[in-house]
């Protein structure tokens, strides 16, 4: 085994977790997979345990492969437990640092947490209802419209779902200045998130090499992405703040909280958390259910009977006339089963986000060092056959009991799918409704059939996803097609009640 050489803070010279055999220098950095980490991840906890040492680079990083060794680091001792990293290209040259989502932990991150969670905890998300069933119902016109293109109306309905709960802003299309701005932001990030992708995030000193130095490509690609790290969040705030100036602000969460700031003197400071937390709403909501929805339409295509089953089930409770709303999600068990597996069959964040410790610690008689990265194995947790037997399998069924009713023993995804201790995701529950909304709409109406070849042969899909941090399905065709006379019905009127 491994000691560290840092044997002053480490005086028991303890063992550090196990793990494959470093090189010197450049430790595990060719260990490290390049597409699919989490299956690598598995197998290394497999073979050394649930909680896995490498070094990259001098860069200590631990994987933790089961539910208990989570429960331990990020609940247990989630004081020391909840930190990020600093990333210097994207905090500190492409101005990220507003995202508390990548601050480390302490007050200014407590702060911005808290403010977030008033508007986006269980009873809170329940006002943004109307919301997402107009912009499902949107999907549904959209769909009918261009259905080849249903990859792309799933985005929008996010981006424009995320811009109204947050701006009261109403965004039409994609080509909107507010969504382009952020999509661009976001791109620039997923860029600047690659492990290795800029060598500044090894060696923090070139960050004052200037932009005109041979070789220093990298300051210019910063500088037009902080452009858009610093746009993203401001210009739909002043745009709401103008508007509550003007007395004509729709309702919205950076409306009430420049509305109820009392405290003049503290108003800058107010306004700052404001425009922040709104801002990393639709950073963190966005592209996340996005991939979970583009998921359930994949799961969709290849279970057939799984589809089937929950039309079944919706035509049961609301006949054929009549669109699913929230009021008759608790009758609809075989949904709220699929909501679970969307999320477990293929986590739409294999690895959540990774947290960072800024001291050193001790668990189970092995050494982590302070400056530790700690990734938690969504997949693999989620894939554990233990709690998921036959895993890969799409079977909501694992989450009922014989007669149908939800099974209270099975473990819910959501202790995994959304990250661990007080980093957990706190817009799981605009997700969970997000997902209901737009599942009950989409299977009301919808056939989700595969496309046919030019015989008129039906294509057989194989599942696959992308490998980054956020895992999308890869683009597949299908044929969406409404269910009946009736349906087609809906599709058109399905608006007029929430306009
Ligand atoms: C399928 C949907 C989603 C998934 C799978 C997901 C997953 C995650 C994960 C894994 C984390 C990191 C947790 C950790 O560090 O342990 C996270 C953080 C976060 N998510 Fe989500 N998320 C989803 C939807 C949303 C939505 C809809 C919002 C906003 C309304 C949101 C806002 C955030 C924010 C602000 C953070 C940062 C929290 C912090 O660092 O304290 N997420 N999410």
């Amino acid at each position: 085994q491994y000691v560290t050489k840092r044997s002053k803070i480490n005086p028991q010279r303890l063992p550090l977790p196990p793990g494959p055999r470093p090189l010197p220098i450049i430790g595990n950095a060719l260990d490290m997979p390049q597409e699919f980490p989490w299956k690598t991840f598995r197998e290394w906890t497999n073979k050394y345990g649930d909680l896995v040492h490498v070094n990259v680079v001098g860069q200590p990083i631990l994987v933790v492969g089961s539910a208990k060794v989570a429960y331990d680091l990020f609940e247990r001792k989630s004081s020391i437990y909840s930190g990020r990293a600093n990333s210097t290209m994207i905090i500190d040259l492409m101005g990220w640092g507003w995202s508390f989502g990548m601050m480390n932990y302490g007050e200014q991150w407590k702060r911005h947490r808290k403010l977030f969670h008033q508007h986006f905890n269980q009873n809170a998300v329940d006002k943004y209802q109307h919301i997402q069933m107009r912009e499902s119902r949107a999907l549904l016109r959209r769909i009918r419209e261009n259905p080849e293109k249903f990859m792309d109306h799933i985005r929008i309905t996010f981006a424009a779902t995320i811009m109204d709960i947050a701006y009261g802003i109403q965004v039409k299309d994609r080509t909107d200045e507010f969504i382009t701005i952020a999509e661009s932001a976001l791109e620039g990030l997923s860029e600047a998130a690659v492990p290795g992708a800029f060598l500044v995030d090894q060696l923090p000193w070139l960050k004052y090499i200037p932009s005109w130095f041979p070789g220093a490509g990298f300051q210019k690609k910063a500088q037009e992405w902080a452009h858009l790290a610093n746009e993203m969040p401001n210009k739909p705030f002043n745009a709401v703040k103008a508007a509550v100036k003007r007395g004509d602000a729709r309702p919205s969460m950076v409306a009430s909280l420049l509305e109820n700031i009392t405290d003049e003197s503290a108003r800058s400071e107010d306004e700052r958390l404001a425009r922040n937390a709104a801002g990393v709403a639709y950073a963190g909501g966005a592209d996340t259910t996005v991939a979970a929805v583009q998921s359930f339409f994949l799961a969709m295509l290849c279970h057939p009977g799984v589809q089937k089953k929950a039309q079944a089930e919706i035509a049961s409770v609301v006949g054929r006339d009549h669109l699913p709303d929230f009021d008759v999600r608790e009758q609809l068990p075989y949904i709220n089963a699929i909501i679970k597996e969307t999320m477990r069959w293929q986590p739409v964040t294999p690895l959540a986000v990774p947290h960072y410790t800024d001291v050193d610690d001790i668990y189970e008689g092995h050494y982590i060092p302070a400056g530790s990265i700690i990734m938690g194995n969504v997949w693999s947790m989620l894939h554990d056959e233990e709690y998921y037997p036959n895993p890969s399998e799409f079977r909501p069924e694992r989450f009922l009991l014989a007669d149908g009713t939800p099974n209270p023993d099975a473990k819910d995804p959501g202790a995994f799918a959304f990250g661990f201790g007080r980093r957990i995701c706190p817009g799981r529950f605009l997700s969970d409704t997000s997902l209901y909304s737009v599942i009950t709409s989409v299977l009301a109406v919808y056939d989700i059939l595969p496309a046919l070849d030019a015989n008129g042969k039906e294509e057989k899909v194989t599942p696959a996803w992308t490998t980054g941090l956020v895992q999308y399905p890869l683009p597949f065709r299908c044929r969406i097609v409404p269910r009946s006379k009736a349906a087609e019905g809906l599709i058109s009127h399905s608006g007029d009640h929430y306009a």
